[in-house]
């Protein structure tokens, strides 16, 4: 009788984990090599899972496509690993289980992280080796990304007349990471040829049975479920699962009572797991009709308490001149300066401080810390810049949902200078994320979700600007870093400061066609030393000759020097504000006298401008 043929009176058993096993054993390598260097390991392997009872084994093939092996150097080895792993299977098999193909998904949490071509590519040449080797059906298991499997099972339709089993996995209970219910998402893997659509891997049987519980049977197709043993613990830097495999004896009629038809183990899983739920289910009947538990609604609602206190800054920008100043948190731990400078420029007038994340990997006081103090106390805007750097992506989150809950809207999302700069050149560079991922991020938190799709309950209202780096080679490439920064969610950018009339005039010209506007960077010079380091050794930063000459003639006169590089920038203000609404004040050293004075210019400037009528609105 054929596999299918089986499934339509009775409940098969699968087999469990392949790679946690391996692992458990002592190998941390490229699990699917081994079909090649241990072929007894991977037999002895499916001996016991179909001693242990399984009808269905899976071939060692999970992560054999070429986008994984690359990371061993196997791409050129797809063919010899997945022949390979077949005729282990069969041998072990010996007729007594039918043989399914195993490919599991690429894409994880990040969105779109692998191309649905490179996908395609990839997924085609491993198929077709399957394929040629002759499995009894294929396992498409472990897609977190419901577009990814839709993608590749409509391929293997299109393929074989095969039996396909076609599983997702989830973060939450219900619901796949881009928030799909997990019912519609097989209804719709039904729909393109599924013959046994289900859930595999990330949770044990209490989350899997909690899905299940809101899941339908299909019209056509069977229900199967993987789960793992347990969640990882980790001890003496080994992970592993202390799953007790009688839990699954216990949780195998659950699984029977929603109607899945075909039960094995995923990670953590062992053949013992696999004998608790061939003791109880080998051979029975499947249940035929079930009583389905409404898919919740997303509960997400903006909480009236939390709305935004300002205007977005890109709204207020896109309407009249408005100028922020960087002040950063201090190096050392007196604060005094700091909220003296915050003082003093809120009473200049201006819409928002920016607190910049431990700007060229040098460590200073949290922003997070001092921007809530400043908000509090002084009533002022802060704007905190996050970069990529210092935390991954659990603590990029969370630090976001903690700045939400303190009510600051405003964010600068910056991938962030690298450690190797700074003052721990040893420290790690965390980078999970880049500044476009980021900003995602914040979108979607935006939308009441989590970066792994999970329900937040709550809206969060970010504005959320990039960072504009213009003092680069090729302003073309850099406008379309702004392009893409914009497809992601930002809302509007922040530049590094920029040194001459020209510059910004070529900003202007490259930048004028986006939607979303920018508040271009000026930063008073403090002597000709700060202008040649500056020019020579910080990333980013590349400031006219004529200005730097200006600077030097005044080397001996610090006094004098400061006062020269606040003239230049005032007529960069000039400049700047005929072409930009948005003008973003850099404070060097704490040395707010001067980003005051400027400040004040800038206001001055702006109601003369405004007498001579062409500045659009009257609120500065
Ligand atoms: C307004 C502003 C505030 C900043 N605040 C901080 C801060 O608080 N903390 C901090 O650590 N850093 C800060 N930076 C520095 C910033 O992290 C780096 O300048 C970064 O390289 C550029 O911005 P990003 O992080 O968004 O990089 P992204 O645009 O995400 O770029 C990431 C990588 O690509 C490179 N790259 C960018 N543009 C180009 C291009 N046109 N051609 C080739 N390669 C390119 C970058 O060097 C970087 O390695 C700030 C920068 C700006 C403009
Ligand atoms: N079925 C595969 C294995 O057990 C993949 C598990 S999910 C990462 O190794
Ligand atoms: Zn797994």
């Amino acid at each position: 009788m054929s596999f299918l043929e089986k499934l339509k009176n009775q409940i098969l058993i699968a087999d469990g984990a392949m790679g946690t096993l391996l692992y458990s054993y002592g190998t941390d390598c490229c699990f699917e090599e081994l079909n090649l260097s241990h072929p007894e390991q991977i037999q002895h392997i499916h001996q016991a899972y179909i001693n242990a009872g399984a009808d269905v084994i899976q071939t060692n093939t999970y992560a054999a496509n070429y986008l994984k092996l690359s990371r061993y150097g196997l791409e050129d080895s797809v063919k010899d690993i997945n022949s390979a792993a077949v005729h282990h299977a069969k041998k072990a098999a010996k007729n007594r289980a039918f043989v399914l193909g195993t490919i599991g998904g690429n894409r994880g949490i990040k969105p779109n992280s692998i191309s649905l071509e490179e996908i395609k590519r990839s997924f085609r040449e491993q198929l077709y080796c399957l394929l040629l080797e002759e499995v009894d059906g294929l396992l498409l298991e472990t897609f977190y990304d419901l577009e990814e499997l839709e993608t590749v099972l409509a391929i293997a339709r299109k393929e074989t007349k095969l039996p396909i089993i076609a599983q997702v996995s989830i973060q939450e209970p219900g619901f796949l990471q881009d928030r799909t219910p997990v019912n519609e998402a097989l209804k719709r893997l039904e729909s393109i040829g599924a013959d046994v659509v289900g859930l595999n891997c990330r949770v044990g049987p209490h989350h899997m049975l909690l899905t299940l519980e809101q899941i339908e049977l299909p019209k056509q197709a069977y229900l199967s479920a993987y789960p793992n043993a347990s969640l990882p613990a980790y001890t003496d830097g080994k992970f592993h699962y202390d799953s007790d495999a009688d839990y699954f004896r216990r949780a195998a009629n659950e699984f029977r009572k929603q109607g899945v038809r075909l039960i094995g183990g995923c990670c953590g899983t062992t053949p013992e797991h696999i004998r608790m739920f061939a003791t109880e289910l080998k051979n029975k009947t499947p249940i035929k009709e079930k009583i389905v538990k409404f898919t919740p609604k997303v509960t997400v609602v903006e909480d009236p308490a939390i709305k935004r206190e300002h205007t977005p800054l890109q709204e207020i920008v896109k309407q009249r001149p408005s100028v922020i100043v960087e002040l950063d948190p201090p190096r050392k731990l007196d604060t005094r300066k700091f909220f003296d400078g915050a003082k003093a420029l809120k009473e200049a007038g201006i819409d928002a401080i920016t607190l910049a994340d431990n700007s060229l990997a040098q460590v200073r006081i949290s922003n997070e810390s001092l921007g809530y103090l400043v908000k509090q106390e002084l009533g002022i805007r802060p704007l905190i810049h996050i970069s990529c750097r210092d935390r991954n992506i659990i603590g990029l989150q969370s630090h976001l949902m903690g700045l939400h809950t303190l009510g600051m809207h405003d964010v600068l999302a910056i991938t962030g200078d690298p450690a190797r700069v700074g003052d721990f050149p040893g420290a790690s560079s965390v980078y999970d994320v880049s500044s476009f991922e980021l900003i995602q991020m914040i979108k979607q938190l935006n939308a009441g979700l989590s970066f792994s799709g999970k329900d937040l309950g709550q809206k969060t209202a970010f504005s959320i600007a990039g960072a504009f780096n213009p003092n680069v080679r090729s302003m073309e490439k850099a406008v379309k870093r702004l392009e893409k920064k914009i497809d992601c969610g930002a809302d509007y950018f922040i530049s590094q400061p920029v040194f001459s009339e020209e510059k910004l005039l070529e900003v202007y010209e490259h930048t004028k066609h986006l939607k979303a506007p920018i508040y271009i960077g000026l930063m008073p010079l403090t002597s000709s030393r700060n202008a040649e380091f500056l020019h020579n050794e910080v990333p980013g930063i590349k400031i006219a000759d004529s200005i730097r000459e200006r600077m030097a003639k005044l080397n001996d006169q610090p006094n004098l020097a400061a006062h020269e590089g606040v003239e230049i920038t005032k007529s960069l203000i000039d400049a700047a504000l005929d072409l930009f609404n948005g003008i973003y004040l850099i404070t060097p050293f704490l040395r707010y006298e001067l980003t005051l004075e400027l400040a004040l210019y800038a206001r001055q400037r702006v109601r003369e401008l405004r007498g001579n009528s062409h500045v659009k609105t009257t609120i500065y």
